[in-house]
């Protein structure tokens, strides 16, 4: 059996309804899992375990098994309210109409097609299904809005709303509640009202609830979690006895103190008394810098001077890592980037990558391939790479604005095949980026970055290449990049949070219909989940400005609210001028 403190024994040994409020590194999964085991030693049977994420659902399993062996799963299903849900509509109402992936997949393809000006086949298809950052994008929100449309039209219900159908029905007595007896719902702040909806059913009608989750850390408002008012919710409508997990094994108390200063700043939580198991010892400190540039070249260097510490580099969205990610690259460093693509993983990116390639190993398959994409290769008026080569003039077929793109990438060549790599870079990546801008490509903006990370490697063409056919291989490695968002349930020695800065954090961006004050209390609990995840050192970072559009940035509002931190101030550096 697994060490227990007294706190994490009293959830486990009561079989009644409970409800668990746990703090950050109380040992959440330790007491699920602890739970479990004593409710199978007891012969329980019928036991339902929820999870957010099929990913946690598989990491559960993992360690169910690991402690109580394979035949556990007899007694047990692990899985997440839609699946199960799913299985349960298979089971008692098997014929009701509900479209799947695939059908939603071919509608949502239709609508792209219809929609979206000068695109590129299926392959940029493929990079909106695979995007992890749609909402706020004009062409996502109109592909949604037109899917409702088509939806309502055709009075269909999907996959996605089955949670919902489902308490519905069950409200109406026209499906059966679950076919169990133990209800377990594991971080219950991230539940939306139909999942809460759903657990008082099951609970009104005799099945034994436990839920576990820490309202403070519910950073799902806009997929609708409930967080505190959830909590709220289950206390009004189900007769459960509470349990607080208080004790944090994972961080030094010079990190989780600030910490819940911090978080004591929102008015909607519960108020949690905390302890720390680690005691002091670690370190929590902001540093401030005239530019992005400086922020990204500070954690670099700290990471060289450190480099077999376990690292985390966190930021509130993907694209604030791309000035870490620039960075590691030109030092050759090798990173993982979890729950999104690596900065120059793009098909602009790509593109620019495969026209250096072909030119440098004397192939013409990558430069034609750029060419017909850019200047609309039919067979007939092809331009061909021979004409590049050769530094003709511009075929007449082309519009001004691709005749000095053909210029840009002719000169380019010439460049390359004189050494002279920097001038070839920005002839290549300024004709491209317009180009692709023109035809409606995603990501062309990245292509100058790209084109500035390879001037700042050091050697020839061919070893600079080398260092992105690295990169793009999924390599293992002990540092990090994820979004403050993806870091939840991680823990990490050393963690790094880039632009912690104004206007980055909380994010200016409120998304419709959201109360301003619920918004920051929001963005106040994803900074509250980065800086928990780490165990010795959480190094913030923030910078007075660099965004011409977004103007003066400044630090995060919340570094204020982090009571007394070690601080240093490199804004007025004059180094960089
Ligand atoms: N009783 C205990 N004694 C020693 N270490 C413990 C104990 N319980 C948990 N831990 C350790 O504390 C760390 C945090 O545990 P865990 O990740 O399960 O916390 P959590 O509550 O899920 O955290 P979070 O909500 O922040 O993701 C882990 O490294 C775990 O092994």
């Amino acid at each position: 059996m697994m060490d227990l403190s007294y706190e994490q024994s009293r959830p486990v040994a009561d079989l009644g309804n409970i409800h668990v409020v746990s703090i950050p590194g109380s040992g959440k999964t330790r007491v699920i899992i602890a739970k479990v085991k004593v409710m199978l030693a007891n012969g329980l049977t019928g036991i339902y375990l929820v999870t957010f994420t099929n990913k946690s659902a598989d990491e559960m399993k993992e360690r169910l098994i690991s402690e109580c062996g394979k035949s556990a799963l007899e007694d047990v299903t692990i899985s997440t309210f839609h699946s199960l849900m799913i299985n349960h509509f298979q089971k008692y109402l098997p014929s009701y109409k509900l479209l799947t992936p695939e059908d939603k997949t071919s509608i949502l393809h239709d609508i792209f097609v219809k929609h979206v000006k000068g695109h590129e086949g299926f392959s940029q298809f493929e990079d909106y299904v695979s995007s992890s950052n749609k909402s706020g994008n004009e062409l996502f929100e109109q592909m949604n809005e037109e899917y409702k449309k088509y939806l309502h039209g055709k009075k269909n219900n999907t996959l996605d709303n089955i949670v919902s159908i489902g308490v519905q029905l069950m409200e109406k007595g026209e499906l059966p509640i679950f076919d169990c007896d133990y209800l377990m719902v594991d971080e219950f702040q991230d539940t939306d009202i139909d999942q809460i909806k759903l657990i008082i059913i099951q609970g009104k009608m005799g099945i034994n609830i436990t839920t576990v989750g820490d309202d403070d850390q519910s950073i799902y408002g806009w997929r609708n979690a409930l967080g505190y008012k959830g909590f709220k919710l289950l206390e009004k409508n189900l007769n459960s006895r509470q349990y607080m997990l208080s004790t944090n094994y994972r961080s030094k108390s010079e990190i989780l103190t600030p910490a819940f200063t911090m978080i004591a700043n929102n008015k909607y939580r519960i108020e949690k008394s905390v302890k720390c198991q680690k005691g002091l010892g670690g370190r929590l400190v902001h540093y401030h810098f005239p530019t992005r540039v400086d922020e990204a070249e500070f954690i670099v260097q700290e990471i060289q001077k450190e480099s077999n510490i376990n690292t985390m580099i966190l930021a509130r969205t993907n694209a604030n890592l791309s000035y870490v990610e620039t960075e590691l690259i030109a030092h050759n460093l090798s990173y993982e980037k979890a729950g999104g693509a690596k900065y120059f993983q793009n098909t602009p990116c790509h593109l620019f990558l495969s026209t250096l390639r072909s030119i440098d190993g004397n192939s013409e398959h990558g430069t034609q391939r750029m060419l017909d994409i850019l200047f609309n290769g039919q067979d007939g008026d092809r331009v061909e790479v021979s004409a590049i080569h050769s530094k003709s003039k511009p075929p007449s077929s082309l519009t001004p604005r691709q005749q000095a793109a053909f210029n840009g990438i002719s000169n380019a060549y010439t460049y390359l095949k004189a050494f002279q790599i920097d001038r070839a870079l920005d002839e290549l990546s300024e004709s491209l980026s317009i180009e692709l801008e023109f035809l409606g490509y995603k990501f062309w903006e990245r292509i100058p970055d790209l084109a500035q990370c390879l001037q700042r490697l050091p050697g020839n063409l061919t070893q600079r290449l080398a260092v992105f056919n690295q990169q793009t291989k999924e390599v293992e490695s002990n540092i990090k990049l994820m979004t403050m968002h993806s870091s939840k349930g991680l823990e990490s020695d050393r963690v790094f949070i880039t632009c912690f800065s104004n206007k980055i954090i909380p994010s200016t961006r409120v998304n419709k219909g959201v109360d301003p004050t619920e918004h920051v209390e929001e963005e106040r609990r994803l900074a509250f989940v980065a800086i928990t995840r780490g165990k010795k050192e959480v190094i913030l970072t923030s910078c007075e400005n660099s965004d011409a559009r977004k103007g003066w940035f400044g630090p995060s509002q919340f570094i204020d609210e982090l009571g007394e931190i070690e601080t240093h101030d490199y804004s007025k550096d004059k180094r960089k001028n």
